[in-house]
């Protein structure tokens, strides 16, 4: 199917030409904002201070511009607002779950009530589509008289966008500052011997880790806001707590309590999820995390994609735990929390990739080449993945997994994503389009660069004996393959007799994996063979 045809069916996946890409990498929104704000004329009266949370940042706790603009609010005897902008058009745009939905939703009511305690207003400006979201902040700011605006910063291309129209909107007459708060170290800074940012994994986690080995310090922690010293009249904004978007309600009163047991709301909830791990967990992570029936991961990744709890507040907590040590490699800690602090780092790499790389965020490739690959329309294929039902144990249970908890399991994400565009050779963006309509831990960052397209095709049926040894993960979401015994639970429709498979009421595979494997490598060939993006 061409690619045009493909977005004319999906208009969620639209992405901009790869020469609009490249032209973007070359002036980065990023750098366009650091420009900004950099030029911005400082205001030295202050006025009433404002906090404005983002998706990204939902706790007070160990928040650094939370903290910051309490910091001047008490130093100036000004009260401080703290304000969300509420914009069911965003939730629409970004594909967000409804287990997402609610844990933002439900974590702001609980925010809402620590400030409150504190004597710190946490209002909600409305803004119906994504255009009214800058006027709606800015009209926000002006009628409350505020001169100084704290926030932290997003590093996606529509949020930095975002950040510069605020600024340019504010016109000097307002101080806007923002903090990096959801990483240790900043984006964009770790580079290459040549000073370019360093885009590969294994010599930027050695260098993160010297960073901070080197200085402990910036794993510390900043305290909560203090309590407002003067009462403040809010101006057009909302003191209730907006409802989840009506299209991204769950579809019943069970999928709500089983998604909210699973993951409970708030910075207490997200701290004792940590503290378990730590000291229950941890050390076998190593040797388990890729084994799915252990379930042996932190399953922190919604609290960390919400900013409910901090990286700073995980490793400072893991720097106590490793004697008080700062260093974090294999030689410096044991191989769990080496393993651990490991996957932060990757989290921290895709954000400086992001950053430096923009044309990730818009539905493009990192590696341009693979937009021009045409992919397949295969409806059937499609729903079957989504649905857990392509005949091959592994993948179903991992979408059913995710279909069922809002979660899936790192290796099961690697191989759906792996059997979706390789073996089904469907578009990658449609299936990352799905992880975000379902995930409650979806991040831009890290969902995006998961769903990178590459030459790898993962086998499901070998990765399974792997990493499912047992096949318990395999029966636990798969009930139709319970009974089936031995290594027959891996490929059944290959390694059962006939008869007995059909008795199962299982699907046959819907593809023949090694067929698939060689149709992709000569798709990516050809299409790829040449083009210049
Ligand atoms: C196709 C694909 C899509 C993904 N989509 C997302 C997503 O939308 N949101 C998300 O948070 N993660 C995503 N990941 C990364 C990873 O699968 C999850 O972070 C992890 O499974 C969450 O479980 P956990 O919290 O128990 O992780 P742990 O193993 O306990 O790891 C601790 C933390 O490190 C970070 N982390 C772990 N693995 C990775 C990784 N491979 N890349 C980047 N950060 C990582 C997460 O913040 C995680 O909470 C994706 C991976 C793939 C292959």
């Amino acid at each position: 199917m061409p690619k045009h045809a493909v977005e004319e069916e999906h208009p969620e996946l639209k992405h901009p030409s790869t020469k609009r890409a490249k032209k973007v990498d070359a002036d980065t929104p990023m750098s366009n904002l650091i420009e900004a704000l950099d030029s911005q004329e400082s205001v030295d009266e202050v006025k009433n201070v404002i906090h404005w949370f983002r998706s990204k940042d939902l706790r007070i706790q160990d928040n650094k511009a939370l903290h910051n603009a309490s910091l001047l609010a008490k130093e100036k005897s000004k009260p401080l607002i703290c304000v969300y902008v509420y914009s069911p058009a965003e939730f629409e745009w970004h594909g967000t779950s409804p287990a997402r939905s609610d844990l933002i939703v439900e974590t702001l009511r609980l925010m809402q009530k620590e400030l409150k305690d504190l004597d710190i207003p946490f209002v909600f400006v409305n803004a119906e589509a994504r255009k009214d979201i800058v006027p709606g902040i800015v009209d926000f700011i002006k009628s409350n008289n505020a001169s100084h605006v704290f926030a932290n910063f997003e590093y996606e291309v529509d949020e930095l966008r975002r950040d510069i129209k605020v600024l340019e909107q504010l016109s000097n007459e307002v101080q806007f500052n923002l903090y990096h708060d959801q990483i240790i170290v900043e984006p964009g800074t770790i580079t290459t011997g040549s000073g370019k940012p360093m885009k590969v994994f294994t010599p930027y986690h050695k260098t993160w880790l010297g960073i901070i080995k080197d200085d402990p310090s910036l794993l510390d922690t900043v305290p909560p806001p203090s309590k407002n010293v003067k009462s403040v009249d809010v101006k057009i904004a909302s003191p209730d707590v907006p409802p989840v978007p009506k299209s991204k309600r769950f579809d019943s009163q069970d999928t709500r309590e089983r998604i909210r047991a699973l993951w409970p709301a708030g910075h207490s909830a997200g701290i004792s999820r940590l503290h378990h791990f730590i000291h229950n967990k941890i050390e076998d992570y190593a040797s388990t995390r890729s084994n799915p029936a252990k379930d042996s991961s932190s399953r922190l990744s919604a609290y960390f994609s919400s900013g409910t709890i901090s990286v700073r507040e995980a490793l400072s907590a893991l720097l106590t735990y490793n004697s008080n040590s700062a260093d974090f490699s294999s030689s410096g800690a044991s191989p769990g929390v080496a393993s651990w602090v490991r996957e932060i780092c990757f989290r921290e790499c895709y954000r400086q990739m992001m950053v430096v790389i923009p044309h990730n965020a818009m539905n493009l490739p990192q590696n341009l080449k693979f937009n021009f690959v045409q992919w397949e329309k295969d409806e059937e294929g499609w729903e079957k993945w989504k649905k857990g039902e392509t005949g091959v144990p592994f993948i179903d249970a991992g979408m059913r997994q995710l279909n069922t908890e809002a979660y899936m399991h790192n290796r099961l994400r690697m191989n759906v994503s792996s059997y979706l565009y390789c073996n089904l050779l469907i578009d990658y963006r449609r299936g990352e389009r799905y992880f975000a309509e379902t995930l409650v831990d979806w991040d831009l960052c890290n969902n995006t660069q998961g769903w990178e397209p590459s030459y790898t095709v993962f086998n499901p049926v070998s990765q399974a004996e792997k990493n499912d040894p047992e096949g318990e993960y395999i029966r636990k979401w798969v009930p139709e393959l319970r009974g089936v015994e031995g290594k027959a639970v891996f490929s059944p429709h290959d390694r059962l007799p006939e008869a007995e498979f059909e008795k199962l009421g299982y699907p046959r595979p819907h593809v023949d994996w090694r067929e698939t494997k060689e149709r992709c490598m000569q798709r990516f060939k050809t299409d790829m063979a040449g083009v210049e993006p």
